[in-house]
């Protein structure tokens, strides 16, 4: 069987993608699959590192106005539709899946005009500009959160699966990776990560916030996206990281990170939210503010509402917000285990069992 995955840009859109083709390789012997993204996309590290080839294609997504830089876009459209077609006749594939990103918008589109099943998958309540008109092509849609069925007019193509989550961080173990990362036991760990970018509002809001993590020796990993690492690390001066205290710029091995930790301060992107539910973290979430019809704020909310984290909107976070969150759920061991058990109702680890028995029935 061979298996064409699109879905790009950030992290949000590639790591589904990977989740799924995990699947599919464990279930289906002589499985053929190949991806395709853009150069400039995340995807163009992320998908080679996790062992599957990456086509690339020309396309780019398009502003709200109508501008010069929107024409050379359409330009680059027709690249895209003509690079995706070659893709498509050349691979045969049996089965396309798109997982959003505009890059998937011509890979999709040509395979569903050539007959070919196709199934995108929606991570968010509400659904992106790619998906939103590929669901009108596609043989399947999946969504991660009811609110989005309303947004596709075929309902009969429509199926609530969830957000998948990777296998590694689906099997990973809390004693395994902490004694991976060198963190005893009785040592508390906080993951701070704002989403596969970073963000650069909640690195400025923990500079202080880790000078007193060194000072009262909490373990911790800080994330703060690849473009802010050097501005971060200049902007925090001379520290003296001790054990599994770490900042770096990018995690590649977030299972380990993510089991590890007690405590995870992050953005409400969806994905992220799945993993740390699937792995039962109590959080402090901060919504980044200018994601479509504010959908991150929405996330937030949602997680906050049955007792698994704190949001702090943006507007409202700096160092005292933040440090004061994180102390209220650090230092109290009853309300991290309460957070901790709600946090994990939520999860969803069959959301990939689900999406496979989908994308088998409909083969
Ligand atoms: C600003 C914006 O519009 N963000 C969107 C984007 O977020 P973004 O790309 O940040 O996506 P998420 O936060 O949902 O997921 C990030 C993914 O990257 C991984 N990761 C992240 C950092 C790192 O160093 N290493 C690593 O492996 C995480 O484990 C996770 O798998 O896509 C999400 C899913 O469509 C949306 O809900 C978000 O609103």
């Amino acid at each position: 069987m061979r298996v064409l995955i699109s879905g790009g840009g950030t992290g949000g859109h590639i790591y589904p993608a990977i989740a799924i083709a995990n699947k599919l390789e464990e279930e289906i012997k002589d499985i053929e699959i190949l991806f395709v993204g853009t150069e400039k996309g995340l995807e163009s590290k992320v998908v080679p590192s996790a062992g599957y080839e990456l086509k690339t294609i020309t396309v780019e997504g398009f502003r709200r106005k109508i501008t010069f830089d929107n024409v050379k876009r359409v330009l680059k459209l027709f690249k895209g539709l003509e690079d995706a077609r070659k893709i498509v006749k050349q691979f045969k594939p049996d089965l396309v899946i798109g997982t959003g990103g505009y890059v998937c918008g011509p890979v999709v589109f040509n395979a569903a005009m050539r007959g070919i099943p196709t199934v995108i998958h929606e991570q968010n309540a509400f659904p992106g500009i790619t998906n939103k008109i590929l669901g009108k092509f596609v043989s399947k849609i999946l969504i991660s959160f009811e609110d989005a069925r309303k947004y596709f007019n075929n309902e009969s193509k429509v199926v609530f699966t969830g957000n998948p989550v990777r296998k590694e961080i689906l099997n990973s173990n809390k004693a395994n990776a902490r004694k991976k990362l060198g963190i005893p036991e009785d040592k508390k760990m906080v993951l701070c990560v704002g989403g596969s970018g970073g963000s650069e509002k909640l690195n400025r809001s923990m500079i202080p916030i880790i000078r007193d993590f060194v000072k009262d020796d909490i373990q911790f990993i800080h994330v703060t996206g690849r473009y802010h690492y050097e501005d971060f690390m200049k902007s925090l001066g001379e520290v003296n990281l001790r054990g599994c205290q770490k900042i770096v710029d990018y995690l590649d091995d977030m299972a380990t990170a993510l089991s590890a930790s007690d405590l995870v301060i992050c953005s409400a992107g969806a994905i992220t939210l799945a993993e740390i539910t699937v792995l039962g973290k109590p959080s402090i979430i901060i919504p980044k503010a200018y994601t479509a019809e504010n959908h991150q704020e929405y996330n937030a909310k949602s997680l906050e509402s049955k007792g698994a984290a704190i949001a702090i909107l943006e507007k409202d976070l700096n160092s005292g917000s933040l440090s004061n969150a994180i102390s209220k759920v650090l230092g109290d061991r009853k309300k991290l285990k309460e957070m901790e058990s709600n946090s994990r109702e939520i999860g969803m680890p069959q959301s990939i069992d689900i999406i496979y028995k989908e994308i088998i029935d409909m083969l």
